[in-house]
């Protein structure tokens, strides 16, 4: 079991380089990240964006362009469709977000004759490294799935599942988090958590151990599981944390991001080919560490 990114990157190793298409590459941080990702063999790239804002960009980082291909698409929502065009015709094995907004990438994504739709749901995955858990922990969905009813959850948490076995989780513990860990009929995430936590004992959703509904406090802190008296094998050695809702799931992320000195990547989970999925502001490293995360995962399936 993978314990850090430090591992990913080595575990990403022995995987055949592959070509990453990345949506509006005019920025720093994707350059940088796409620099590295290529001088350690994890990734090559075709740059598709506004040519003249990548050269740029290239200036400032004091990187050379002549080693990758660019394709001149100074609007966000070609570039990102040209991108993932790639990817779905075989051109490419993988697409990265780049300068864009996340909805006009998904929809490129999610575009039905030439995006990476499957026929099932897609979800994004976020996985983190926190220095206080000394433990990877995935959060899904942060950014992707804005108020999932109960059969997307179950989906939801398959997705993470595939990702956390990829980075050698054998049988990933999932917390389905809520506001409080009693089942409260006016707040429909303990609802919902407990449904999943049945459906998990009667092998409707499997390869894993979901329990909820948990607080996030339980779910995280065996200390903080013992203190409420919460017996479960899930309680404070969660793998996965399933967030009721996008905005629990992103306040999360961005606050790992921005107080904990946490490294994370991130990717959806479900698309017919590895999807790099971070925010615009998430440094070099989380889009690096995102590269070889998708790379593992294609390797995996
Ligand atoms: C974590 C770091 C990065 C961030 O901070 S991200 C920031 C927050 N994230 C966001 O703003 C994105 C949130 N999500 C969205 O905006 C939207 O849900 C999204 C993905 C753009 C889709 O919305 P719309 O374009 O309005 O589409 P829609 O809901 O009407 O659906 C259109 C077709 O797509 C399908 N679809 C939507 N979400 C899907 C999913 N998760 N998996 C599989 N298929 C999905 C949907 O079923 C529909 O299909 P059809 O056309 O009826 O065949």
């Amino acid at each position: 079991m993978i314990k850090n990114f430090d591992e990913v990157l080595e575990r990403v190793k022995i995987n055949g380089i592959k070509k990453v298409a990345v949506a509006a590459a005019q920025d720093e941080t994707v350059l940088e990240a796409i620099r590295d990702a290529r001088k350690r063999g994890i990734a090559d790239a075709v740059l598709v964006g506004e040519s003249a804002r990548i050269e740029e960009a290239a200036k400032k980082i004091d990187m050379n362009l002549k080693e990758f291909e660019i394709i001149h698409e100074p609007d966000a929502a070609r570039a990102s469709l040209t991108a993932v065009e790639l990817v779905s015709t075989g051109k490419a094995d993988m697409v990265m977000k780049g300068l864009v907004d996340t909805s006009t990438f998904l929809r490129a994504v999610l575009n039905k004759e030439k995006g990476l739709r499957t026929g099932r749901i897609l979800s994004h995955v976020a996985v983190f490294d926190v220095p206080a858990l000394q433990r990877i922990i995935l959060i899904t969905d942060a950014a992707m799935n804005i108020a999932p009813d109960l059969m997307t959850k179950k989906q939801i948490i398959e997705n993470a599942v595939n990702v956390a076995k990829a980075i050698g989780i054998e049988m990933p513990k999932v917390a389905a988090v809520a506001a409080v860990e009693v089942v409260n009929p006016d707040m429909q995430p303990t609802l919902d958590a407990a449904a999943l936590s049945k459906m998990n004992d009667r092998g409707q959703i499997k390869g894993c151990l979901v329990d909820g509904p948990l607080a996030i406090d339980n779910a995280l802190s065996e200390e903080a599981a013992r203190h409420k008296g919460i017996e479960s094998p899930v309680a404070g050695k969660a793998d996965i944390i399933l967030v009721p809702n996008i905005e629990t799931g992103n306040a999360m992320y961005k606050t790992l991001t921005y107080t904990s000195g946490a490294k994370n990547g991130g990717i959806l989970a479900g698309a017919a080919a590895p999807v790099i999925l971070t925010s615009r502001a998430d440094s070099h490293e989380s889009k690096l560490y995102s590269m070889a995360l998708a790379s593992l995962v294609a390797e995996a399936n």
